[in-house]
């Protein structure tokens, strides 16, 4: 399975830099998560990942795969697929219908195709409606499978955008704030499918996640942003302890935060 290399990646807009000179590796089967303070850049690197921004200098390659200049569904067909922080679903579809439509848009077989070969596309067409209702079971979403999407609750509707991405059967899945405005619950529920997804169905994931306690207990590697560069990256216990990342996030230097305070002060 290949990985992902990020060398150097620097993207400009204006007279902005949202990101400066960026590298990272995304090692097959592991949870890579991107954390950092608002604005730090981590949407704009998924976003140079998933080819909905081209980096002004630098290069992203998955496998044999160059990715720094590539259309949003020639990096799908590449194998990487992403869950979007604000859902990309369609309200008024049922569960099925959404996850049926986003794999017929990747798979995308022709009209003649169809017409042509009747038995080669209905037998696509069975596959397909398979191959989704697998991923309804896995994600847990029979009870929901027949609703609007609109109708359910924030949470299952989270859940569902992901179902979307993995119908699209990707071998790294880029989930962006896959937790957010959750309850506890809901939470727990969606760390047990993040870490199914990578345990038993065996795609990387990369995570961009606000909750540092979730990044922390099931990322296998972390790296820090902020203000558009790399500041750190390493294993949970390695960056938790970086003084950098402590600064970035308390705004407070390392050696600062463990003065005593004075009495009175
Ligand atoms: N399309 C754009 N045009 C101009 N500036 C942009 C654009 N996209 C992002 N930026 C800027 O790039 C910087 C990084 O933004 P980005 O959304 O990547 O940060 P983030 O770490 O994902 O933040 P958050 O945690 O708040 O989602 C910000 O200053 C943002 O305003």
């Amino acid at each position: 399975m290949p990985q992902l290399h990020v060398e150097n990646v620097t993207l400009t807009f204006g007279g902005l830099n949202a990101l400066t000179d960026v590298s990272l590796t995304v090692p097959e089967g592991e949870i890579v998560s991107i954390i950092g303070p608002n604005g730090a850049g981590k949407t704009s690197l998924l976003n140079c990942i998933s080819g909905f921004y081209h980096p002004t200098r630098g290069r992203i390659t998955f496998g044999e795969h160059d990715l720094s200049r590539a259309a949003p569904n020639v990096v799908t067909g590449y194998g990487i697929a992403r869950a979007f922080q604000n859902l990309e679903l369609f309200r008024g579809l049922s569960v099925v219908e959404n996850l049926l439509l986003a794999r017929h848009t990747h798979l995308r077989y022709s009209l003649l195709d169809s017409l042509v070969f009747y038995g080669r596309a209905s037998r696509r067409e069975a596959e397909n409606r398979a191959y989704v209702e697998r991923i309804v079971d896995f994600m847990e979403l029979e009870p929901h499978r027949t609703h609007p999407v609109g109708t359910l609750s924030y949470g299952i509707q989270k859940r569902v955008e992901v179902a979307r991405a993995l119908t699209l059967a990707p071998r790294l899945l880029l989930l962006d704030e896959p937790m957010a405005g959750m309850n506890v619950e809901e939470k727990e529920d969606m760390v047990r499918f993040i870490l199914d997804i990578q345990r038993e169905q065996g795609i990387t994931v990369v995570l961009i996640e606000h909750d540092l306690g979730v990044v922390m207990d099931i990322s296998d590697r972390v790296y820090v942003l902020d203000f558009g560069q790399r500041i750190a990256g390493g294993t949970p216990a390695e960056v938790g302890c970086d003084p950098r990342v402590i600064e970035a996030y308390t705004g407070v230097a390392a050696a600062e935060a463990a003065q005593p305070q004075a009495v009175g002060a």
